[in-house]
């Protein structure tokens, strides 16, 4: 692998950067492989005892709590779990968003956040997981197709306290003052991830550098106005540049007048000829000094002030249809008299009452693609029940369920037809390891299986 010159020659003088270990490091070592755990869809495997490691080699990242490094890649394809939502495959370095949060920001409360890059969802689902449940995140990605692939992920991870919205970011500005954090991970030239995508060092120039470094700040200038006062902004980036880094840190702080905070990464050994126990305003990540790949995080805090955008408390809708629509989701979702729902295009989404009127202030201005958990469609006195209900964590137990095996659970999801042994006629969730898939209708003759098209196993093992 051979890293252009011109980004060796520009990180000369950069915090941390050693170039013949650097060099060495693109040379000869593959990305580590790491994954995160669903904290909601616990599982056995990759569990860590107390000295942090496991017979199959499996170590605990340090700086995220359910991050795993895996000794070997499996096929992640042919896992049932992962199709489940039970983890996801992630960069181990990116993890830190965790540490920065837990630091920066009182998890405790009920927060408003955004994440106004967030597709694959990478940082959504780890966000997602430190969130109370009456808090609400607000997964943004600008480009359609990506905007699909997160939702899915997000459907995968099975809470109820999610939206996503497919905006541009200048279309937050209407929310003035409306978030109590922001998650910037902003699209950047690449090059930290120059070892897992070796095709990117074809895409690098110095142009696309400066290039980003614009539409980076361009980003940041179209939201600023929606994160409140006292609200903690989290800028992140895969890029080694400075131009797309440093430079950022301090052109928000000059051009906003944000307090950027330290990060203490006294537990953590990050940069080798760092003093670790001093408190960073950012933090680099080189994969010649930590398990993972390159990085760049920082965190502020917003000081001026914005006028809060006006939410009127919606009052829930209360009428008849109401009364024996509740009485049709009783039998599928769990503890339906703590929640409520809304209809669109004949779906119904199952959401926490607390966010009713801030989804529907978002829906007045934004483009929302998905909202809590989609139930499915009314069809006369039962519900048709949707691929998101089966991988949330709100069905009920009373549902009729089918536990398969690795082979079966396979053929599931690749649509193929298969069979189950008395099995009971109706709807059914398939299941493995107790963790929905999603859905089969068992029939008298066949079993018909729905688990969606599009979210199909293509490839053979
Ligand atoms: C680094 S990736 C985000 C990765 C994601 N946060 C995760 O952890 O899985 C940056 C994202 O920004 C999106 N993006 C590209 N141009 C953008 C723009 N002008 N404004 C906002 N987002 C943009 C990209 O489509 C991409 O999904």
């Amino acid at each position: 692998m051979k890293i252009p010159q011109a980004l060796i020659d520009s990180l000369q003088n950069v915090k941390g950067f050693h170039e013949e270990a650097f060099i060495k490091i693109h040379e000869q070592s593959e990305s580590p492989t790491s994954i995160r755990l669903n904290p909601f869809k616990p599982i056995q495997k990759w569990g860590i005892s107390q000295e942090n490691t496991t017979d199959e080699g499996v170590s605990q990242v340090p700086w995220c709590e359910k991050g795993r490094y895996l000794a070997t890649r499996p096929k992640f394809t042919f896992d049932p779990l992962f199709h489940a939502g039970a983890y996801y495959v992630q960069e181990a370095s990116s993890m830190f968003l965790e540490t920065a949060l837990k630091q920066t920001v009182d998890l405790t409360k009920d927060l408003k956040v955004l994440d106004l890059c967030a597709a694959p969802g990478g940082k959504s689902t780890l966000i997602n997981s430190l969130l109370t449940p009456e808090s609400l995140l607000i997964s943004n990605e600008v480009i359609r197709s990506r905007a699909n692939i997160l939702a899915d992920n997000l459907t995968r991870w099975g809470t109820m306290n999610t939206v996503v919205t497919n905006n541009d970011p200048k279309d937050f500005a209407r929310l003035t003052g409306f978030f109590d954090v922001l998650v910037i991970d902003a699209p950047c030239s690449g090059s930290g991830l120059f070892r897992k995508d070796p095709e990117a060092i074809n895409e690098w120039s110095l142009d696309n550098v400066t290039m980003c470094s614009l539409r980076q700040k361009r980003i940041i200038g179209d939201v600023w106005a929606s994160l409140k006062e006292g609200g903690t902004l989290i800028y992140s980036t895969c890029s080694y540049s400075e131009a797309e880094n440093e430079d950022i840190v301090k052109w928000i702080c000059e051009e906003f007048g944000a307090k950027n905070l330290t990060l203490d990464i006294a537990n953590f050994q990050i940069n080798t000829d760092l003093e670790n126990t001093k408190a960073q305003s950012s933090l680099r990540f080189y994969p010649d000094q930590i398990k993972g790949e390159g990085f760049f995080i920082a965190a502020f805090k917003k000081l001026n002030s914005e006028k809060e955008t006006f939410i009127r408390s919606g009052k829930p809708i209360k009428n008849n249809s109401r009364r024996t629509e509740r009485e049709i989701f009783r039998t599928w979702v769990n503890g339906i008299d703590n929640f409520t729902w809304f209809e669109k295009n004949d779906d119904y989404f199952l959401i926490n009452p607390d966010h009713e009127h801030i989804i529907k202030l978002l829906q007045s201005n934004l483009y929302l693609r998905k909202a809590g958990i989609r139930m499915g469609k009314i069809a006369g006195k039962d519900l048709i029940p949707d691929h998101e209900l089966a991988l949330s964590l709100y069905l009920s137990e009373n549902i009729a369920r089918r536990e398969l095996s690795r082979e079966q659970a396979i053929s599931y999801l690749r649509r193929d037809d298969f069979t189950l042994e008395q099995a009971q006629k109706g709807w059914s969730l398939m299941t493995y390891e107790d963790h929905g898939l999603g859905w089969a209708k068992i029939l008298p003759n066949r079993i018909n299986n729905y688990y969606p098209k599009e979210l199909r196993i293509l490839s053979r093992a």
